[in-house]
């Protein structure tokens, strides 16, 4: 393989083509189908499904943006709160030009089923912010995301919805989101927002989280499956945080990363990639496609034949269309929604086990958790604790969710989703907000 140096500046028509799949497939439609079947396994009562299907607050802004060339510019933000009656809601902001009321109310539903399999005190939030960061200068970029904070600012707080990094948002951003909160609210508040950087609050382990929670998830299933994770071979779609540092481990690991890509393209290599060289080589936003003369598509790549394949970018990338070329043992969720509701169907007739993101991806919120409580009680926790206490929650949560499987006879990922509301629902029932009735031990006298 070639490596050439060029820039790329525009996004390709395969990226046009990946989201229009997903238009398709609504993922809020995806999500309410799903939570209909767990709620009826569960025999909740309907105003429990009513309550949940869509969320409680949803909020659009609009953020007028000075430019560097002195004109005016107006974006469209979006922060949705799935449901506070397990606690305050929580969950990242995603800066893309695509993302769609639909898409961050569907994520921030996600969001509160993350939170009720990982047993984390929130319900579930998502913000969005429709531009595309990739074209707009270091200036710009924080005059959005203070921008964004003050239209949202009266919606969240530590104790009310607490914002995270997403898709081409990150740590400078949240300092730049802190800072601002901070002055509107004209005191210190480090617990507002998590993925800080370490000097203003941020979690030791947390940049990594998302892609160690993905690594013991892939472990806890290799176990379940007999794969042996030395010397397999793993594709992964998207090189940016998680995408590139679960490449990192896997290689550590003595997997064989063969392929990789990003919003240009993708590179293969059945020999295996040089994780350690790309990882330098990378560029903030995870573009690293660009630095070689041949590339295929990520349409080729996630029909590539590997053990492990990995979507770590958008939702919406197997779909109906491509699901019975997909060649792999396991697919594990890293990103948001990346399987539509009829390919998981199809994967699993084709004996293809699908990990799903609620649970795959949990990594990032329990950390984010963790960052929360250590702002909160002002005491910092080394990094082999953060892990230590990371690896235990997934460990519990993938034990819930496989059980949960295992009992009802139902998909992972239909699973999660029975695990993951059912602290929702209770909270909600608790609360006198739905009709029903709690389970022995849980109200006490
Ligand atoms: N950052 C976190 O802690 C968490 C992230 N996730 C999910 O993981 C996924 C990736 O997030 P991050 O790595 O944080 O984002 P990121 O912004 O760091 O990286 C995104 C990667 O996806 C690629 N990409 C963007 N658009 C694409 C397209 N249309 N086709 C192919 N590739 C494309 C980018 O080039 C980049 O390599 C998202 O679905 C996100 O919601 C889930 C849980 C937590
Ligand atoms: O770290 C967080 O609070 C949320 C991360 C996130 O947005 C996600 O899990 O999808």
């Amino acid at each position: 393989m070639t490596v050439h140096s060029g820039k790329h500046v525009t996004t390709t028509q395969e990226t046009q083509a990946a989201r229009q799949g997903a238009a398709e497939d609504n993922p809020l439609i995806a999500f309410q189908e799903l939570l209909k079947e767990a709620a009826d396994l569960l025999r909740y009562p309907g105003p429990v499904y009513e309550l949940l299907k869509d969320p409680i607050r949803f909020l659009e802004v609009k953020i007028p943006v000075r430019m560097d060339n002195g004109t005016t510019q107006i974006f469209t933000g979006y922060r949705s709160q799935h449901n506070d009656a397990v606690g305050p809601t929580k969950g990242g902001i995603r800066f893309h030009p695509e993302v769609t009321p639909d898409e961050v109310k569907a994520l921030s539903g996600w969001m509160s089923l993350k939170c009720g399999i990982t047993d984390l005190p929130y319900g579930g939030g998502k913000g969005g912010v429709v531009c595309d960061p990739r074209s707009m200068s270091f200036g710009e970029l924080e005059r959005l995301s203070r921008g964004y904070v003050r239209a949202i600012s009266q919606l969240v707080g530590p104790s009310k919805d607490i914002p995270a990094p997403d898709v081409f948002t990150n740590a400078q951003i949240m300092a730049w989101m802190a800072d601002e909160y901070d002055h509107i609210r004209e005191n210190d508040s480090p617990s507002f927002i998590t993925g800080k950087p370490i000097i203003l609050g941020g979690s030791l382990g947390r940049e990594t989280a998302t892609s160690k929670g993905v690594l013991y998830t892939l472990k806890l299933t290799s176990e379940q499956i007999g794969l042996q994770l030395r010397g397999a071979r793993v594709i992964i779609q998207g090189f940016g945080n998680v995408g590139s540092h679960l490449a990192q481990m896997l290689h550590e690991e003595g997997a064989k990363v063969i392929g990789i890509s990003d919003v240009f393209g993708a590179v293969y290599d059945e020999r295996g990639l040089d994780i350690p060289d790309l990882m330098e080589r990378r560029d903030s936003f995870g573009a690293v496609t660009h630095l070689f003369r041949e590339t295929i598509t990520n349409k080729e790549l996630l029909e590539k034949e590997c053990d492990v394949l990995v979507p770590a970018a958008l939702g919406g990338q197997i779909t109906e269309a491509n699901a019975d070329r997909i060649r792999c043992r396991v697919i594990v969720e890293a990103a948001n929604g990346p399987t539509t509701r009829e390919a998981t169907k199809r994967l699993a007739e084709r004996g293809i086990l699908v990990v799903p993101d609620i649970l795959a991806n949990s990594g990032g919120v329990i950390v984010s958790y963790f960052e929360w409580v250590q702002n909160n009680q002002g005491l910092y926790w080394p990094e082999e604790e953060v892990d230590g206490k990371l690896k235990e929650k997934i460990e519990k949560s993938f034990r819930k969710v496989y059980q949960t499987s295992q009992q009802y006879g139902i998909d992972m990922r239909t699973a999660a989703y029975v695990a993951g509301v059912r602290k929702l629902a209770e909270a909600s029932i608790a609360r006198g907000w739905v009709p029903g009735v709690l389970p022995a031990g849980l109200m006490q006298k």
